[in-house]
């Protein structure tokens, strides 16, 4: 029989990778992770203070609801997408703004190409339905990033590297004197730059945005575990103060029940197809080089010989009996392996900071009289939950003005 797939992967992960797009491919995905994961422990960087800002932005239009129902997804959506916009382009845009709605109709473009490349992947003959649709929206996707990035290129001063965009730039034509510095980098087309910049769109946006909804979705199920996430931060943090990353440590029941949502609802249950770069096997099983490999995240997840009773939301799985927090192998929701998510550490933080401070100033409730959200979803590449209405009374008297 099969050995865990996380087994296999961190055996094999050697062997099997995704199919690779680009020859550049590892220059581009270093060039994301340095981008992203630039100070992932310090107490406050760069990141953070973008999410702060998010985040505050967030609780003050929740708190303008007065209680009233709303469906908190259109902003979660906009608050995530300034997060990576920041990174990436350093903009970010206001509720209303035009230009916040074009941002958003190549997202998602690049997410629905994404998805509609990536049934292809799996099913090979599905190619004739999604050829033109893909075809289309790939174009207008790269019409309109290219706009975006000449933009760029017209501010872009050498020396000065404001977001992931001048870093790429500055990759593309590295000063001569840096010595080596241009041998992954030769050769970095246009195209290399809007692919990666497609990139941390496609898979940072909608992702992260979707956790946060199934973590609200689940808690509204579940009052004992808000109440008692929202014990643990009054207890070791307070009503006021600004949570840090240095918090992260302080609050395992919330850093448990958001491993539990990731777990029973992983963003992506078919992970992103991979394929054997060359013979290989995995347990008894003979897998020759070009094999498409799909791993089902899902399975895992669900095993009920790694989980007990795994259709239950439990955060306390990941607990011991000290009440600190355990790490389970067959946890794999950002995958395994060399081509693991490059965003890892950008997704925790943005969920520990945005979930930690929305618990710290409001009670998310279920609208009296209306169902619950449904907790089954609808499938597309990210395994999104329908709409649903909440409502947020704040408990907190004042919140900070941005
Ligand atoms: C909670 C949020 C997120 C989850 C659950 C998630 C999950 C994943 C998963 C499962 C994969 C595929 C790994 C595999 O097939 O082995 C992946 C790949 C990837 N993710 Fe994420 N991700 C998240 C957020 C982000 C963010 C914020 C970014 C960047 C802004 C990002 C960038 C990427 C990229 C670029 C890849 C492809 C990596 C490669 O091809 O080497 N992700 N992610």
């Amino acid at each position: 029989p099969l050995q865990t797939t996380t087994d296999l992967l961190s055996r094999n992960g050697k062997n099997i990778a995704f199919a690779d797009y680009s020859p550049l491919w590892k220059a581009h995905r270093r060039l994301l992770y340095v981008t992203l994961v630039s100070h992932p422990h310090s107490e406050v960087s760069f990141e953070m203070l973008i999410i702060y800002y998010e985040t505050e932005k967030l609780c003050s239009q929740l708190q303008e609801t007065l209680g009233t129902p709303v469906d908190l997804g259109p902003e979660l959506i906009r608050a995530i997408t300034n997060v990576v916009c920041t990174l990436v382009f350093n903009s970010s845009y206001e509720k209303g703004d035009p230009e916040f709605h074009m941002v958003m109709d190549y997202n998602n473009g690049i997410v629905e190409t994404i998805a509609g490349g990536s049934l292809v992947d799996t099913f090979p003959w599905l190619k004739t339905f999604f050829f033109k649709k893909e075809r289309l929206i790939s174009c207008i996707t790269e019409v309109l990033i290219k706009w975006e990035s000449q933009q760029d290129k017209a501010t872009y001063h050498e020396g000065e590297t404001r977001d992931l965009l001048d870093a790429l730039l500055k990759a593309q034509h590295p000063p001569r004197e840096s010595a080596g510095a241009g041998k992954d980098a030769e050769g970095i087309s246009d195209d290399h730059v809007l692919m990666t910049v497609a990139d941390a769109f496609g898979a940072g946006v909608e992702t992260t945005a979707t956790v946060l909804r199934w973590t609200i979705a689940f808690l509204l199920h579940h009052p004992e575990v808000q109440q008692r996430i929202q014990e643990e931060i009054d207890d070791k943090i307070g009503p006021d103060r600004h949570l840090t990353l240095m918090d992260r440590g302080k609050l395992p029941y919330l850093e448990s029940t958001l491993n539990e949502v990731l777990r029973i609802r992983p963003v992506t249950p078919l992970l992103i197809p991979h394929v054997a770069l060359e013979d290989t096997s995995i347990g008894e099983y003979f897998i020759p080089k070009g094999t498409r490999v799909i791993v089902n995240m899902w399975s895992i997840h669900h095993d009920p010989q790694e989980w007990t009773d795994p259709e239950e939301f439990k955060p306390d799985r990941f607990l011991d009996s000290n009440g600190l927090q355990i790490s389970l192998p067959s946890f794999i929701p950002f995958g395994a392996g060399p081509r693991v998510c490059v965003g890892e550490s950008l997704a925790k933080i943005e969920l520990f900071l945005f979930a930690s401070r929305l618990l710290q100033c409001f009670t998310f409730r279920n609208p009296p009289g209306a169902p619950l959200p449904d907790l089954e979803g609808k499938y597309g590449l990210v395994l999104q939950p329908k709409e649903y209405r909440m409502s947020a009374p704040c408990w907190q008297m004042w919140l900070s003005v941005v």
